[in-house]
């Protein structure tokens, strides 16, 4: 079995972090594991407050699972201060895992803030680096490129930006602009799109976490980076389709294997729900 290490924050309420990545990483019938970076006490509505494990503590976990278990793929998330970026930096160049997935979080769905924002040249300078590919979504490339974004031009643009300081591949997901949900990945030399229609919904607490979960699950079966991203649009499309009405705000994506398998199919263009 593929194994998938995880390091995020956790989310109390379930719907996005470490716990919407462990939902992904079963669903896609691979092992999951998770590194915690930051207990974050929040629920589908709004974010509480939060507080960061020790950097030491988050290097210890690490420790801890690459002495016993080499994963074939690892997903970042929520890192929320320099020390606790240069502490995974200094791991991941210790251990050099395949296939890095990173999500730049910056920010949850109701805008409160997860990550410092003084911590942006150290995420740029020690992490993205690292990566084999990063998902900004449209609020974090613009963070992240210094440019403005506001149509598909100003995506590709910001990609190639992204691509120049930190040679690393980037997707820049569309799904805060309006229109169809069109995710764009530029790979140094090419431009590819993926793109799905906008399902009307305000359950989408989680996408971003489920998304870069299932590129990771899909890369460490041996996909390639096109066929990975494939794979994982057709997924996160399905799992807001089947997103669930829980709670008070935005209710999260649903994961479970039937969901995977009708993802697969509709790539084939067979399953129409
Ligand atoms: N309403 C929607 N309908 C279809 N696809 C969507 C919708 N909202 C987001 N997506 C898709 O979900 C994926 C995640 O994108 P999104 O921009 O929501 O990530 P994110 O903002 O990082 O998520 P999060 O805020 O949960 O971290 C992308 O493929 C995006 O196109
Ligand atoms: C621990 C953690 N990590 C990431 C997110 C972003 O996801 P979303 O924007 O969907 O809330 C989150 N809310 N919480």
């Amino acid at each position: 079995m593929k194994k998938v290490l995880s390091i995020a924050g956790s989310d109390c309420s379930g719907g996005a972090g470490i716990q919407a990545d462990l939902k992904t990483f079963a669903a896609h019938q691979v092992y999951g594991m998770s590194v915690i970076t930051s207990v974050v006490a929040e629920n589908t509505a709004r974010v509480l407050t939060y507080q960061d494990i020790a950097p030491e503590i988050v290097q210890a976990q690490i420790e801890a699972v690459f002495t016993d278990i080499q994963p074939d793929a690892v997903k970042i998330g929520m890192l929320s201060n320099p020390e606790t970026m240069k502490a995974v930096a200094a791991s991941l160049k210790k251990w050099h895992p395949a296939n890095i997935v990173l999500d730049p979080v910056m920010y949850a769905k109701n805008g409160a803030a997860l990550m410092e924002a003084e911590a942006i040249d150290t995420l740029i300078t020690d992490v993205l680096p690292l990566a084999d590919v990063i998902t900004p979504n449209i609020p974090e490339a613009i963070k992240i490129s210094g440019q403005e974004i506001s149509d598909l031009a100003e995506m590709k643009t910001a990609a190639q930006a992204i691509f120049a300081s930190c040679h690393t591949a980037v997707l820049i997901k569309g799904g805060h602009k309006i229109g169809a949900a069109t995710d764009i990945l530029f790979d140094g030399q090419s431009f590819y799109s993926y793109s799905s229609d906008r399902i009307p919904t305000t359950n989408t607490h989680g996408t971003g976490c489920t998304f870069s979960s299932a590129i990771a699950a899909e890369l460490a079966k041996g996909q390639s980076l096109n066929q990975a991203i494939q794979q994982a649009k057709s997924y996160i499309t399905t799992a807001i389709r089947h997103s669930l009405d829980i709670g008070q705000g935005h209710g999260p994506t649903h994961h479970f294997y039937e969901l995977y398998q009708a993802a697969a199919t509709v790539k084939k263009g067979g399953f129409n729900k």
